[in-house]
């Protein structure tokens, strides 16, 4: 079984766990009581090549990153170095993540969020919304095509932006005929969690102009922002490096080397 496989199985039963305790009409009255959604699009659209900073306990390859006591203080940290957006985990097995940590990151800082997680049905979807998330996570290796465009679709008529993830040629074309407006190469193949920075300038070329490209995992610092951006990417998600270092510093440094218009050379 890949680890994938592996992931999918414990989300599928923690999610029975949850369906039980609140109802998919409980959850939507509490939707009811949240404020809009955040114009995630525009927002990333804003600079040359955006930062999207991620609230990461733990990984699957590398067990614990970071000992995250407050997942809040670290998100105003990412706010305060310019990330314009940030990504919370929430899979709790492999990653030690939660909606509690999205809940505590919601009431902390006012950009828009990406609910990180293996969403495989709608009940996910309507707990991000309800949890205060902007962005949602689809992993197109995680879904059959009907699944993955019924979610897409739920996604965007709660408000919300679907950011699609792909890592191959195959996961791509799927992305795009699903009409994917926000879209992640990540480096890392989820099924041998194996890490391949070259992917992105791989599949790009492939991707329409009016396609936001998120190039995401494996950024160590600016060189590797700056190395994403030449090949195309909009915006950059870094998890590790931002958790390791000083998180704030860390997003600062990338933020600034993506504000250059010279981030932008090569397109
Ligand atoms: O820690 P990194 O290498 O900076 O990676 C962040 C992010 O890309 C990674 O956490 C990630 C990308 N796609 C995922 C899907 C599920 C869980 C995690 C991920």
């Amino acid at each position: 079984m890949s680890v994938l496989d592996d992931i999918l199985d414990g989300v599928r039963s923690d999610l029975a766990v949850r369906e039980k305790q609140t109802s998919l009409d409980d959850l939507k009255r509490r939707v009811e009581r949240v404020p809009d959604p955040r114009d995630a699009l525009a927002v990333l659209r804003d600079s040359p090549v955006s930062v999207i900073a991620e609230v990461k306990r733990r990984s699957p390859s590398k067990g614990s990153l970071a000992a995250i006591t407050d997942p809040a203080a670290l998100a105003v940290d990412y706010e305060a170095g310019g990330a314009a957006a940030i990504s919370v985990l929430t899979e709790q097995r492999r990653f030690g993540g939660s909606l509690a940590d999205l809940d505590a990151v919601r009431r902390a800082v006012d950009v828009p969020l990406l609910r990180k997680d293996f969403v495989v049905s709608p009940y996910q979807v309507f707990e991000a919304r309800a949890h205060g998330a902007d962005i949602v996570l689809l992993i197109v290796a995680a879904l059959d095509q009907p699944r993955l465009v019924g979610l897409r679709e739920r996604i965007e008529s709660l408000g919300m932006t679907a950011l699609v993830e792909v890592h191959d040629e195959a996961e791509l074309d799927r992305a795009l005929e699903a009409d994917a407006r926000l879209l992640g190469v990540n480096a890392r193949d989820l099924r041998t969690l194996e890490i391949d920075r070259g992917t992105f300038a791989r599949l790009a070329p492939r991707i329409p102009s009016g396609v936001l490209k998120v190039a995401e995992s494996g950024v160590r610092g600016p060189h590797d922002l700056l190395a994403y951006a030449a090949a195309g990417a909009d915006a950059v998600l870094v998890g590790e490096a931002a958790v390791t270092g000083d998180p704030r510093q860390t997003v600062a440094d990338l933020v600034a080397a993506g504000a250059h218009p010279a981030a932008r050379v090569g397109r």
